[in-house]
């Protein structure tokens, strides 16, 4: 019986971690779930899954949650203290950390230091923290498994050792998002709607946006260079629009492996929640007859400035990539509010890393100050 505790298990990711989990009744058992405002949803999954304790990010909707479980047993904590006592609970033998934002740095960092396995959905925590975060799991021990599908696809590749110590390059495949093909004349007059309707996965509001700018594939790249020990130049982003190859990677002797399904996450959560083992799916089998062909081409670096904006983030690395995915984070959701159109996400990301103060060597108290940094400047730049 593998204990799983899962941060954030009412969004996309969560959710579906909860269907897997529903798959194998016999095998898992949810210790821990959180939430930072959805009080009914979680209360109706702690009624399914009867966890130890539940917590809510926000402190008022974690009275409503206590009020609503008083029945039962199930201790329910707030705020970030809440999280990271979730994130470091004895009992677990995997974290899943699926919260969207820098908000997953912290719970990350505890559930290391006190030697619990991770499944890592948020990227933003490795983009933001990605040395201290790694440093860490090197000290510990601890096992990070990629959820993020490109990620976990490279993962699954790199199985057998011997060629894992030949890796040349590692190839994310992008679907290039709705707005493929697009210019920037069109890009500038994308409404909220549009940008919300990716091609091929039903995921939450805030990287569905990341997908529809590239700066999704950016912060992947970073996150990439972080878990597999790459520089930026040793990796490639193709665009795959039917995101059915997942990513690939080269070895030394140019020798290419790809890992490839339908795109569903369950597939992924499950691997990771699972390995090293492979149980069977919920997911459907992948008929390759039935896509007929796969196509390829080179991502528009041109008109889609986010990915070169993490590309040259990752290139000065230190705080910068902590400065573009905070003021993302900010920029996105000024744009899902409707303050600001859809080119300045990048303006503002771009002009905060060429503004803000960095730093080359940084502590926790540094990325959570420069995360704070990068918002306020963002905000101040369109007068929010
Ligand atoms: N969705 C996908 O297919 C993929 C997602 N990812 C990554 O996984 C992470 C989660 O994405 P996704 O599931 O789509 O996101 P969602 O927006 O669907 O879900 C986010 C979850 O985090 C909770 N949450 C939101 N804000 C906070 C906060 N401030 N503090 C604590 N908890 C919070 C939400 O609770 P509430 O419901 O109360 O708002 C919800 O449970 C992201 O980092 C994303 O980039 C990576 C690959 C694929
Ligand atoms: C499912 C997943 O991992 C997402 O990160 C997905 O990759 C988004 O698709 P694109 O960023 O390639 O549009
Ligand atoms: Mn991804």
């Amino acid at each position: 019986m593998k204990r799983v505790t899962i941060l954030g298990s009412t969004g996309s990711i969560g959710t579906q971690a909860l269907d897997v989990i529903s798959s194998h009744p016999d095998q898992f058992t949810v210790v821990g779930l959180s939430a930072n405002s959805s009080v009914s949803q979680l209360e109706e999954q702690c009624r399914i899954f009867t966890p130890q304790y539940a917590c809510m990010m926000d402190e008022t909707a974690a009275k409503e949650l206590r009020t609503a479980l008083a029945d039962t047993d199930i201790q329910v904590l707030a705020g970030m203290d809440g999280l990271c006592t979730l994130a470091a609970l004895e009992q677990n033998d995997i974290l899943l950390n699926s919260v969207v934002g820098m908000v997953g740095l912290q719970p990350t960092l505890t559930a290391i230091a006190a030697g619990t396995t991770i499944a890592l959905a948020n990227k933003e925590t490795l983009v933001a923290g990605g040395k201290l975060v790694t440093d860490l799991a090197k000290k510990m021990g601890v096992d990070i498994l990629p959820v993020d599908s490109e990620h976990s696809a490279i993962f699954q590749c790199l199985q057998d050792k011997h060629s894992a110590r030949r890796l040349k390059k590692v190839v994310l495949t992008a679907s290039g998002g709705p707005f493929f093909g697009y210019s920037r004349d069109m890009l500038a007059q994308v409404t909220v709607k549009d940008a919300l309707k990716h091609p091929n996965w039903d995921m939450g509001a805030k990287i569905t946006i990341d997908s529809a700018t590239l700066m999704n594939k950016g912060l992947e790249l970073i996150e990439a260079s972080w878990l597999f020990d790459k520089t930026p130049d040793e990796i490639d982003i193709v665009v795959h629009r039917e995101s059915i190859i997942h990513s690939l990677v080269q070895f030394d002797d140019n020798s290419m492996l790809a890992q490839l399904g339908v795109p569903d996450m369950r597939i992924p959560i499950q691997y990771a929640l699972t390995y090293p083992d492979r149980w069977p799916s919920p997911v459907k089998e992948l008929s390759l007859a039935d896509c007929g062909s796969l196509t390829f081409a080179r991502p528009d670096i041109e008109t889609f400035t986010c990915l070169g904006i993490c590309i040259e983030a990752a290139r000065r690395g230190g705080l910068a990539p902590c400065t573009v995915s905070g003021a993302n984070e900010e920029a996105v959701a000024l744009f899902l509010q409707g303050k600001i159109g859809f080119l300045q996400i990048g303006e503002l990301a771009r002009a905060a890393m060429h503004t803000l103060p960095q730093k080359d060597v940084y502590s926790l108290e540094d990325v959570l100050a420069q995360d704070q940094e990068a918002r306020a400047f963002v905000r101040a730049a369109v007068g929010a």
